[in-house]
């Protein structure tokens, strides 16, 4: 149950308020003015802070300048008299999340407190996301395509350039999305991913753009969409070429204008933004075939990466293997296993045609089934088709 702190010094508005609050769900508590407000804000975690202006001891605004010295991630609203909006201007420039005027529109009210907090969970996750990934795993390669991707992302990562990447399932697409980002000036904001394949029809509209409670039957509650979360940061729009030409008319605005629309909703937001989109599709192909629209391959498209297969860098594979062998045993609280040349080679004249998620997937059993040393036997036991 979400927690909510009121700070207000007039108990008739702490009560309407801890009454409606708490018959919408929320734990509330109270204190009568700043300095009770932010000793219970030292005290507990709260998820979200409700805090009039005008209030005896520490008014509103001090009370926002301390909170936030002492955790600056949880959203605090201001509730404001007729007499201080620009007080409350104020406060949202030193960092509140928005105001609301006395006596507060119901509705709207609990709209900006749902928002804050959905906002401040999605900050919460991305930032345990990134923790999680931590440093994006480095693209092992030294072949000729490698060596030339490397260079163009540290050219085209500090742009603010749409960036189409193509190639093969499996080949590393997402990893040079990530790697973009990463060099990007966008480091610091999100990236998020729709996997455009994954996404029944219906309801990739309301994935990228985000929907209005009630907008259609199974919209229970208000969503925020991709679009929206990657504010700021990046926007990776995976299988592409599996968009619906309906969502792809609705990204082709959003690409345009810079705004979005939730579905339901009449009103526009603005969303700052850039997309990196991958395919493994030929897109002119599907130009053609008119299930691709040409306006917004030409908009995705500003510059096109391609990703080789791993067929046409095998000289690749050594570095890589070598690469697995060391992250999969010490997952596995393993030492690093060795692989003989004679062994090495075999790899080297396989048909790849899963890539090198395939190859991983290799190295990882060959890692389970080998002794300390993979040698040919293995490779012909456990990798080569059985005849
Ligand atoms: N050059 C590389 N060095 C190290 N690991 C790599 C490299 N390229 C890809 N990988 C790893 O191979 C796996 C597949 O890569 P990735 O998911 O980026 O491919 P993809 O092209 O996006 O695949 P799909 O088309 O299925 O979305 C991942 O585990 C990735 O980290």
């Amino acid at each position: 149950m979400p927690s909510i702190l009121i700070i207000d010094d007039e108990k008739s508005i702490r009560k309407t308020l801890t009454e409606i609050l708490s018959y919408e769900g929320y734990k509330i508590e109270e204190a009568a003015d700043g300095e009770e407000g932010l000793k219970k804000f030292k005290e507990k975690n709260f998820d979200l802070v409700l805090c009039d202006i005008k209030m005896p001891k520490l008014d509103g605004i001090e009370f926002l300048e301390k909170a936030k010295e002492i955790n600056d991630e949880i959203p605090i609203i201001i509730i404001s008299g007729h007499g201080n909006i620009e007080t409350a201007v104020e406060a949202v420039k030193k960092g509140a999340y928005d105001y609301i005027s006395k006596p507060p529109d119901l509705n709207r009210m609990l709209i900006t407190l749902r928002n804050a907090m959905e906002k401040n969970s999605l900050v919460a996750e991305t930032k345990v996301l990134k923790r999680k990934v931590g440093k994006v795993q480095e693209i092992v390669g030294e072949s000729l395509p490698i060596k030339k991707i490397k260079e163009t992302i540290d050219k085209i990562a500090p742009t603010e350039a749409r960036v189409l990447i193509t190639g093969d399932n499996g080949v590393g697409k997402e990893l040079v999305a990530r790697w973009i980002h990463e060099k990007s000036n966008r480091s610091d904001g999100p990236m998020v991913e729709v996997n455009c394949a994954a996404i029944p029809g219906e309801l990739i509209e309301s994935e990228l753009f985000g929907h209005e409670k009630g907008s259609f039957t199974s919209a229970v509650k208000q969503r925020i969409g991709k679009f929206e979360q990657a504010n700021g940061g990046t926007l990776f729009l995976d299988e592409i070429g599996d968009m619906s030409l309906n969502a792809q008319a609705k990204v082709l605005r959003a690409l345009q204008e810079a705004k979005i629309t939730r579905v339901g909703a009449d009103k526009d937001i603005n969303v700052d933004v850039r997309v990196i989109a991958a395919t493994n599709k030929d897109l002119l192909k599907e130009v053609e075939n008119k299930n691709f629209r040409l306006d917004l391959y030409h908009r995705l498209g500003v510059i096109i990466v391609h990703v080789p297969s791993l067929n046409d860098r095998l000289s690749d594979i050594p570095l890589l293997v070598d690469r697995f062998l060391e992250d999969i045993g010490a997952e596995y609280g393993q030492p690093k296993k060795a692989i003989d040349r004679k062994a090495l080679d075999l790899l080297q004249k396989h048909n790849w045609t899963g890539n090198i998620r395939e190859l991983r997937n290799v190295v990882e059993r060959l890692i389970i089934l080998s002794g300390k040393t993979i040698t040919t036997d293995d490779i012909e036991n456990y990798v080569l088709p059985k005849k």
